[in-house]
């Protein structure tokens, strides 16, 4: 049986814990979560027949601030998964410095086999169950995998009725018509373009002669897609969960989304034939799209992509982690001695929160902010942590992961010790 994804996540803080000098009581506290919810949600289906599915929420820790963290609809969905991802969310907010501790949310289900409405009493049924664990100063959740803005925008008025007042800031990447901040749809995607342009332009690869190829193609890799394209990169290939599609001239990524909008699937683009010319597109597996020969990898789905099983076949030069753990701890040793170089998720896939830190902000104050604004302040946010993260990693001769959980863990233990464990003592 494979190792569970949560202790192979404890793998990466060992790693880290090597090269960093921290109290033996501040890892302690790192190795539980604060506190983790399972909760029924029983939903009336439009034929009239109830069913119950399962739901989590895991707080990891709140040192730095209220938790914050995603949640996903998906059939996979299990304690084990959402712990290793409030996890990464504790350590994805101290890597860019964000004062928000970690958490994550997840729903056992397939979205896609649910009614508009059915969805909705779902969300709002989520909520009901999860009302005492969540709050603007407490833990504040966001979209991921197969959520969206409007699952959001029910959410929190589902908050808000229950708490009988207006409560914008319980929830980021809400509507903007609730609330919501400009740029938050597009935040997860610029904040990895950032990193990759900051890596690119130190290796001096120019964008036209850098290929690059995205599997999944949702919120994060769909719009990182067509950010790439604008910029002159060459996406070769992308992907949905059916499958994906390869131009080795590059893909024409505009076209690709409008389609994928219009038909729901990237399949639509090989189906109607119209975008690219019959002869020189190809349709492409999820797995062969690991394993072409591009420049720039960057895996946009679900965790443990890149495992034992694929890892010697990967011959990209460079991975940009957008998903949150595609990389199996195994594997990252072995595409380390490839000469592979690896940016980690919880840099490269931190715009989508630092933004939702952003929207909690703009709820707080009432003061809203232009767009313009936003990608600025996102901009120089992703610059400066990545600068530091990349010099951390040359002084001490690490691995960009390793250096990435070193400087997370400088900030949590800073907090952690400061707030001291009186807390944890008992009375005899
Ligand atoms: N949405 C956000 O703000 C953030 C998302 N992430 C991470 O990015 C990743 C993608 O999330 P989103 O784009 O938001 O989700 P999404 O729901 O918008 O899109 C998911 C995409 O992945 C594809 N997909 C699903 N299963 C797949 C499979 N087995 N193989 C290939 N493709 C598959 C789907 O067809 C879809 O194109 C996740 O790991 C998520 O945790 C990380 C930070 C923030
Ligand atoms: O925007 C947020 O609060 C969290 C986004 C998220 O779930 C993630 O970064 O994995």
């Amino acid at each position: 049986m494979s190792q569970s994804l949560f202790a192979d996540a404890m793998t990466r803080l060992d790693q880290a814990l090597q090269h960093v000098s921290i109290s033996s009581e501040a890892i302690e506290r790192l190795r539980y979560p604060k506190a983790s919810l399972a909760v029924s949600i029983p939903v009336r289906l439009d034929s009239g027949e109830l069913k119950v599915f399962q739901g989590y929420r895991v707080r990891y820790d709140d040192t730095r601030g209220p938790t914050k963290g995603g949640i996903r609809y998906h059939p996979n969905v299990s304690l084990d998964e959402v712990q290793s991802l409030a996890f990464w969310m504790t350590f994805k907010c101290a890597a860019v410095g964000l004062p928000f501790g970690g958490a994550k949310g997840g729903i056992v289900v397939n979205p896609k086999a649910l009614s508009r409405m059915e969805l909705e009493r779902l969300s709002r049924g989520y909520i009901d169950a999860i009302a005492d664990f969540i709050g603007p100063d407490t833990d504040i959740p966001a979209p991921d995998v197969y959520t969206n803005a409007t699952i959001m925008g029910w959410m929190m008025d589902q908050y808000s009725v229950i708490s009988r007042k207006f409560s914008p800031a319980v929830v980021t990447g809400k509507p903007t018509a609730l609330g919501g901040s400009l740029g938050r749809d597009t935040a997860t995607a610029m904040g990895a373009y950032f990193v990759i342009r900051n890596l690119m332009n130190r290796h001096q690869k120019l964008p036209q002669v850098t290929t690059v190829a995205i599997q999944g193609f949702g919120n994060a890799g769909g719009v990182l897609a067509e950010l790439l394209y604008d910029a002159g990169y060459k996406v070769v290939a992308v992907s949905d969960s059916k499958g994906g599609i390869y131009k080795p001239e590059g893909l024409d990524i505009p076209s690709v989304r409008r389609y994928q909008r219009d038909r729901k699937q990237i399949e639509a683009v090989y189906c109607e034939g119209s975008v690219c010319n019959l002869d020189d597109r190809q349709t492409i597996s999820n797995s062969e799209l690991l394993t072409l020969g591009v420049d720039v990898l960057v895996p946009a789905a679900l965790e443990r992509q890149i495992t034992l099983a694929n890892a010697h076949d990967i011959k990209a030069k460079f991975i940009f982690e957008v998903a949150n753990g595609p990389i199996s701890s195994a594997a990252d040793l072995i595409l380390q001695q490839n000469g592979i170089c690896v940016v980690p998720d919880i840099l490269v896939n931190s715009g989508g929160v630092t933004v939702s830190y952003f929207e909690w902000l703009q709820n707080r104050s009432g003061l809203y902010w232009s767009l313009e604004d936003i990608n600025q302040r996102l901009q120089e946010k992703m610059d400066a942590e990545t600068s530091q993260i990349l010099d951390l990693a040359q002084e001490l001769n690490l691995s960009l992961r390793t250096a990435a959980y070193v400087h997370s863990l400088k900030r949590l233990a800073k907090s952690i010790e400061a707030k001291g464990t009186q807390q944890y003592f008992t009375q005899s």
